[in-house]
């Protein structure tokens, strides 16, 4: 295995925050930036193969949509080790692509060694088909999609999952109560700084995710998810604002 590095990437005074991008640089230390970022984040990823686990129907498909570095689809391959199972794990970074082939290589195996069917590509996933699914992951990424393809994806979605498939989708949220909002941003950057991100970390980086990852309410998802015609959706975790929704198709 590659060594992980440390996030620095906004350490240092940048003249001018770009926009953030999963380029080669955030590749080489997305392990660490993950898990100093996101509150919950382990328990979310190792909670995803367990739910996968009790929906997959065999036969059918499991998406990782917005893979990264295949975490979801890693935990979903230790908690169904039936060497059928189909995984489609896709993401829009040819750099993330790249170092996830070789994570797979290494780590996504039968318990005989034989590598999975995964099926990684490069592509974004407002235009690659979502057939015969029963899990569908959005570990992450909806946040980071435009506004205006939210629904449509949501409804792709739903059209391609048998009767009884979920959608696992965690993300960022936002609180319509202002003081809740402030309470629980402000104990987000609480929980970067206990981490060891520091101000001028924090700060370039929220610069970077401005108008770039744009979180919803609970609110907002839940209405999303009922107009895409999903019969039931519920919040299962919540850990700041940070939060995993499961939506389930009617059988
Ligand atoms: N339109 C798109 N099409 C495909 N991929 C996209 C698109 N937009 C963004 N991405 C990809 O979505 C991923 C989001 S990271 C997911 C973590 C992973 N799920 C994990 O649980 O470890 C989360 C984060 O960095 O906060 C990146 O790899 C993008 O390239
Ligand atoms: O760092 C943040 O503030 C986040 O919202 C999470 C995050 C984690 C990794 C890449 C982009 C955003």
């Amino acid at each position: 295995m590659k060594k992980e590095h440390k996030d620095a990437i906004f350490a240092n005074p940048l003249d001018k925050v770009a926009t953030f991008s999963f380029d080669d640089q955030v590749v080489q230390v997305f392990p660490d930036m993950i898990k100093r970022s996101v509150p919950g984040y382990s328990n979310m990823i190792g909670m995803t193969g367990v739910i996968a686990k009790r929906y997959w129907q065999p036969g059918t498909r499991i998406y990782d949509l917005g893979c990264s570095l295949g975490a979801s689809t890693l935990s979903v391959c230790h908690q169904i080790s039936d060497p059928s199972l189909e995984i489609v794990a896709l993401d829009n970074s040819q750099a993330m692509i790249e170092r996830c082939q070789q994570v797979f290589a290494q780590e996504a195996l039968t318990e005989t060694g034989e590598p999975r069917h995964i099926h990684l590509a490069c592509a974004d996933i407002n235009d690659s088909p979502i057939e015969n699914a029963s899990v569908v992951i959005l570990n992450f990424t909806f946040q980071f999609l435009p506004l205006e393809t939210r629904l449509p994806l949501l409804k792709r979605i739903m059209a391609g999952l048998a009767p009884g498939g979920v959608l696992v989708l965690s993300e960022k949220v936002r609180f319509d109560e202002h003081e809740q909002q402030d309470t629980l941003f402000d104990l987000h950057l609480d929980f970067k700084r206990a981490n060891g991100y520091s101000e001028l970390e924090i700060s370039q980086k929220r610069a970077a995710l401005e108008n770039f990852l744009q979180a919803e309410s609970f609110a907002t998802h839940q209405q999303r998810f009922a107009e895409a015609g999903f019969a039931e959706s519920c919040v299962w975790f919540q850990y700041l604002n940070f939060a995993s929704m499961l939506a389930i198709k009617a059988r």
